[in-house]
């Protein structure tokens, strides 16, 4: 075992549980050495991954939305506010109750998501159709008393980077569009990250609290269970008759609003590391990865001439906006090689004395690890092209294996053969006493009708044997 193996080497992959939990600290994402269960520190190099992830988001959201943000406390009669909304809340709510040693007049709730913060002051800003659509978002830390078992990105008690968006609306059927826009901008934000993800309409029992309904979009993790991704809830005018939130409309009537939320957090983070990496290590999709391309200089006789040409192709790149670094360490190649690949360094470059003679140099893909002797005279094009390659390949992995491990399945034993594996797609009638016993007798949750519907042509619910149209995919979940 060399110097490199010394390092604290990371589980297989197949052990999926250790290695995520290895890959964290290795690859410096995530300390989870904090002394408060479920609040965990973002390493630099975790946090500049988080950033460009979040530069994503604001990118896609910015185009019809407008960033803002509230205070993170929450005073309890507002909180109290929505039963509905509360009772999906109570049990997870942080309270503040003292100002320094002297109590609070009205305790304050730590926001677990932001509606009862920010209604009351859509209360004040909406005042006639004009003020409508209002399309807002903030990203923010939330915190909820999970019980559940706390995982660093996955389940935390302090979600450090929630991005929830509120809209408001002038009707039903323009927060139900509103609802169609968020998955369709979760789903080309997922591909943006290489991560392909289903959409599914969440069953009553598993919808938002307050909502009318909940579309998600889940993950698929090495482990064969899915992760929630991200959320997209028709509050209708549920919140607004709360709240007051009313807007006058072109008659002159006073009018309750209908709002949507949707809302993403680090999970996004946890199925980018997941879904992508490997036995070596984190492999990143190069428009989120904090470095690019490392070069290697391979040393033998004439250090300078192979330092000088590093140079020259690290400018080059750096020209055409790449973010790349030469590791001139004194660790052996080897040792620099195994450090790069778990970070994920997507492209690998190695410059010796004969890539030079040969005006080339040696790029070796982090994905594939497939090598490519690229001419100098094309350095900026090609690796350019290979940085794209990489990350069309990482997606249409992921995608092909999404694809092998979505099981259509008639009858329980079916769904239980193969729901450690991946997802299940069942007939259910939609009654939701059968609904709940399918998730009783597989020990798997309904994610819900896909939201593209695929329609049997006629199966039988596996629990009263009536004839149905829908199909509904079913998981283990996170
Ligand atoms: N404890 C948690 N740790 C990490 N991510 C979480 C946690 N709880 C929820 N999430 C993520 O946050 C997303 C939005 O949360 S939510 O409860 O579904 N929806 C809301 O809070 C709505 N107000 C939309 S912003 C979920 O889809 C899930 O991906
Ligand atoms: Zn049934």
């Amino acid at each position: 075992m060399g110097e490199a193996e010394k390092e604290k080497s990371l589980p297989e992959k197949k052990n999926f549980s250790e290695w995520y939990n290895e890959i964290l600290s290795v690859a410096e994402i995530m300390d989870v050495r904090y002394p408060v269960k479920g609040l965990y520190v973002w390493f630099p190099f975790g946090f500049s991954i988080r950033k460009r992830v979040y530069n994503i988001m604001r990118e896609l959201l910015d185009r019809e939305h407008q960033e803002a943000l509230f205070p993170l406390l929450i005073p309890e009669n507002e909180f109290m506010k929505e039963a509905e909304h509360i009772k999906g809340f109570e049990d997870e709510v942080y309270w503040v109750t003292n100002g320094g040693t002297s109590p609070l007049e009205v305790n304050l709730a730590l926001r677990p998501t932001s509606e009862t913060a920010i209604y009351p002051m859509y209360r004040i800003w909406v005042r006639s159709h004009a003020d409508l659509p209002m399309k807002i978002y903030q990203i923010v830390n939330t915190f909820r008393y999970e019980t559940k078992h706390t995982r660093p990105l996955i389940r935390l008690r302090e979600i450090t980077s929630f991005k929830e968006a509120h809209t408001v609306h002038a009707t039903w059927e323009d927060a139900a569009e509103q609802t169609e826009e968020a998955i369709r901008l979760y789903k080309e934000f997922y591909r943006r990250l290489a991560i392909p993800v289903l959409a599914s309409r969440r069953p009553d029992w598993d919808k938002f609290p307050g909502a009318d309904y909940t579309i998600a979009v889940d993950a698929l993790m090495p482990d064969g269970r899915t992760l929630q991704v991200g959320t997209a809830h028709h509050l209708a005018d549920n919140f607004a008759k709360t709240f007051d939130i009313k807007y006058e409309a072109l008659d002159g009537e006073q009018v309750y609003a209908h709002q949507t939320c949707y809302g993403i957090s680090e999970r996004s983070i946890a199925a980018l590391i997941s879904i992508h990496g490997d036995d070596k290590g984190l492999i990143l999709p190069p428009e989120i990865a904090p470095l690019q391309v490392i070069i290697i200089p391979i040393i033998f006789k004439n250090p300078e001439e192979v330092l000088q040409t590093c140079k020259d192709v690290k400018s080059r790149l750096e020209s055409v906006g790449m973010r790349v670094q030469i590791d001139d360490s004194d660790k052996r190649p080897g040792a620099k090689y195994y450090k790069w690949e778990m970070k994920g360094v997507p492209l690998r470059i190695e410059i010796g004395p004969r890539d030079i003679k040969q005006k080339a140099v040696m790029s070796v893909r982090r994905d594939t690890g497939e090598k490519k002797n690229i001419q100098l005279s094309n350095l900026e094009r090609d690796i350019e092209s290979l940085l794209r390659e990489i990350h069309e390949n990482l997606y249409s992995t992921a995608n092909e294996k999404l694809e092998n491990h979505i099981f259509k399945c008639e009858n329980i034993e079916d769904i239980c053969s193969h729901i450690t594996r991946g997802i299940a797609i069942v007939p259910w009638c939609g009654d939701n006493k059968c609904g709940l016993e399918l998730e009783d007798q597989t020990g798997a949750g309904i994610l819900g009708v896909p939201h593209s519907p695929k329609c049997s042509n006629g199966a039988k619910c596996p629990i009263c044997g009536s004839q149905t149209q829908t199909l509904v995919y079913m998981s283990k979940t996170y």
